[in-house]
């Protein structure tokens, strides 16, 4: 298994770590999505959930960091790197249809992602616009939030 870590220390400031992920239904539209922007994605740092990055690597040819499946801990992975602040962009195509037996990952993925205040794209046009907005090949870097007052109003 290739080591996003690695990858991520490899590259250029500039590039932004993105996780690719998508629903069973949603699969072909977000491979065709990168289809559009392999150019772009090409210089940045990618990873997906198992089956998402499969499916990509096939279509594509972009070089796209494995994690585990959705289902069996992917989507935690990601949220774990959001966390620890080594994701910079989230794309995920989810099934406003279809119920998930893991839903409460998906649900925690998008809060952690609301938490860290980092990029996220659940649709074509919104990662359209992400994609092409003028900040993703700069080394923006966008703000942390504090949360120290909410924190310190708990007590
Ligand atoms: O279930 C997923 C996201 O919640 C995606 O997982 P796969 O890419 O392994 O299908």
């Amino acid at each position: 298994m290739t080591n996003f870590m690695e990858y991520t220390q490899a590259l250029a400031p500039k590039t932004k770590r993105i996780a690719l992920v998508a629903h069973d239904h949603m699969k072909d539209t977000l491979t065709q999505w990168c289809l559009k922007h392999k150019a772009n994605l090409a210089k940045q740092t990618l990873c997906a959930t198992g089956t998402t990055g499969q499916r990509i690597k096939k279509a594509t040819g972009l070089e796209v960091a494995p994690l585990l499946s959705g289902p069996m801990g992917g989507d935690q992975q990601i949220g774990a790197k959001i966390a620890e602040q080594t994701l910079d962009i989230l794309i995920f195509f989810w099934d406003p249809l279809a119920s998930m037996p893991h839903d409460p990952d998906v649900k925690a993925l998008l809060r952690i992602a609301a938490v860290w205040n980092i990029a996220v794209a659940c649709n074509p046009t919104s990662a359209d616009y992400l994609i092409t907005s003028s900040l993703v090949n700069t080394s923006y870097d966008y703000r942390v939030p504090d949360y120290s007052a909410y924190a310190a109003g708990r007590e």
